[in-house]
């Protein structure tokens, strides 16, 4: 083609196959913020599109349903049409998920990436004229060649298709969406520097145009597009796990986390975001990517690479069984049939998502010992939780040893113990005192979260312990056992 043939024009007609986490808030932005182009969100999951078409959305995200409803029906529409929706489309994104495969080769490893193989020949398969085809699933390096392979060959049978594909990859992050959504530090697009790639990735900065200051949409080569992903959720992770490494080295000294990232924070060159202990990273993305990022370097013969991020989750799996290990042996060195309340299941506040919650595997813990757990947590239901726990645990057990209330006081009462798994902020509220009056005693507070005022617990008569937080500052009551 020459410099001057046009061949994708204004993007007027957007879909979205994948109307998960990310295709459903992302689209809802994209249309509230363009009103001249209409968005639809697919998704073979049929019973998923008629969530989204219903009052109650699938997911729980702050100011998520107000912009749905605003422009629901409008600009916005959730379709099982895919068919339709690709051969309509001047744009497509492609936001199905990426798990870790768990099978074959890589298992337990990289990512699969079946979903997005068998939209892009859906795509192929029903596409007239030309397409832009955007990547927006987190990927590895190179899949946008595998993709591009998939449509070349629909293009050989058909001169009237043109594709080309970009790398657009999202950096929202759970129960922020919105925020991150109309307000983005960046928007990443990686395209090819040939006429077309150029004209393609002309016409997505367009779009963002409309509510992102220019100057904020970055773009770059399709491959450094794909590897800054993986390197920013790396990077992210990196920072819990090395301040929940310290968190430990805090618990046998003296010092304080919450001291220590403060202080450590105020270097503007290191900065003061992410630095919060925990008890451990969760969600559906960080163990993913940072699994991919070290089979990638395995597979590119650079095993010490490999290894170095490979201790990113080596130091968060440590952390969560770290924590559940101090629980046991802070409660005399058996949970054997003790109740123990916990508060919160979701992976992070403000979301209903418990994929790779950490408290998934601080119970697992727990249930080996054959502890009772009481959960309550807002926004998550008790089949959600049954489900994630029969996933690493035997279903009997389950059934046997776990219980889910829809009311925190419900849930510590008559309990050994309250393990604060999740940082919801009504954690923060909640009426001590009488929670504490009708648990057993001695009572005991496990915070995964520093989230709770340690000296208000023990002046009610709590013995506290919070994570990375020294036994002689945070409580006096407790041995160092298990240290
Ligand atoms: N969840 C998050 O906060 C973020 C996720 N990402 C990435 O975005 C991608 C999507 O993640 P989520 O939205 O969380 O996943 P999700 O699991 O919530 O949604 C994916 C959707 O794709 C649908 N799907 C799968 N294959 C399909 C096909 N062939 N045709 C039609 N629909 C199909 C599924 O039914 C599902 O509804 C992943 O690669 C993830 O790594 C990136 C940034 C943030
Ligand atoms: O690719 C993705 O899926 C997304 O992954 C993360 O977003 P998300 O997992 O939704 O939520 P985060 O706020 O990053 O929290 C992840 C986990 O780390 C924990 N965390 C976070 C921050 C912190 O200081 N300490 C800490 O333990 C959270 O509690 C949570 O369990 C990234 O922040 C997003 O930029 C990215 O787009």
């Amino acid at each position: 083609m020459s410099s001057s043939e046009v061949v994708f024009g204004k993007v007027s007609k957007i879909v979205c196959v994948g109307a998960g986490y990310v295709g459903g808030p992302t689209c809802a932005m994209i249309a509230h913020k363009c009103p001249n182009v209409t968005v639809t969100v697919v998704d073979m999951n049929a019973a998923k599109i008629a969530e989204w078409n219903s009052d109650k959305l699938p997911i729980y995200e702050p100011g998520l349903d107000e912009i749905v409803f605003k422009a629901r029906g409008k600009n916005l529409f959730f379709s099982s049409d895919i068919p339709n929706a690709i051969a309509q489309a001047d744009l497509i994104f492609i936001s199905v998920n990426t798990p870790t495969k768990m099978y074959g080769r890589g298992k337990g490893m990289a990512p699969d990436l079946k979903y997005v193989e068998s939209v892009s020949r859906t795509i192929a398969q029903y596409a007239v004229g030309p397409k832009i085809v955007v990547e927006k699933s987190t990927v590895p390096v190179k899949a946008a060649e595998s993709i591009g392979c998939i449509l070349r060959e629909a293009q050989k049978n058909n001169a009237n298709l043109k594709f080309q594909v970009l790398s657009n990859p999202e950096f929202l992050a759970e129960g922020t969406a919105m925020k991150d959504l109309a307000n983005p530090d960046r928007v990443l697009i990686g395209g090819e520097s040939s006429p077309e790639g150029l004209q393609a990735v002309a016409e997505l900065v367009r779009v963002y145009e409309n509510w992102v200051p220019r100057d904020r949409i970055i773009t770059t080569n399709t491959w450094s597009s794909e590897l800054s992903k993986l390197v920013a959720n790396a990077f992210l992770a990196q920072r819990i796990s090395s301040i929940n490494s310290i968190s430990a080295v805090c618990e046998a000294t003296g010092a304080d986390i919450s001291e220590v990232a403060h202080a450590v924070g105020y270097d503007t060159r290191i900065g003061s975001k992410f630095l919060k202990a925990s008890v451990g990273f969760g969600g559906s993305c960080f163990q993913k990517d940072v699994l991919s990022l070290v089979y990638l370097c395995e597979s590119l013969n650079l095993p010490q690479v490999a290894s170095y991020w490979q201790g990113v989750i080596d130091i968060n799996n440590w952390q969560r069984r770290r924590f559940a290990d101090k629980i046991i042996a802070e409660l005399f060195n058996t949970v054997t049939d003790k109740k123990i309340a916990i508060f919160g299941f979701a992976f992070k506040k403000n979301t209903g998502d418990t994929r790779e919650s950490s408290a998934i595997y601080v119970m697992k813990h727990l249930l080996e010992e054959h502890a009772k757990l009481s959960v309550y947590d807002p926004k998550v239901q008790k089949s959600q939780i049954v489900g994630d726990l029969e996933s690493v645990v035997k279903a009997q057990d389950v059934a046997r040893l776990v219980t889910v209330e829809t009311d925190p006081y419900q849930a510590a009462l008559g309990a050994h113990a309250i393990v604060v798994l999740t940082e919801w902020d009504e954690f923060t509220e909640l009426n001590y005192q009488q929670i504490h009056d009708n648990m057993q005693h001695p009572a005991a507070i496990f915070d995964g979260r520093l989230i709770l005022d340690q000296k208000t617990l023990r002046d009610i008569g709590f013995r506290t312990f919070a994570i990375g937080t020294a036994p002689d500052q945070a409580y006096n009551l407790f041995g160092t056992a298990g240290y």
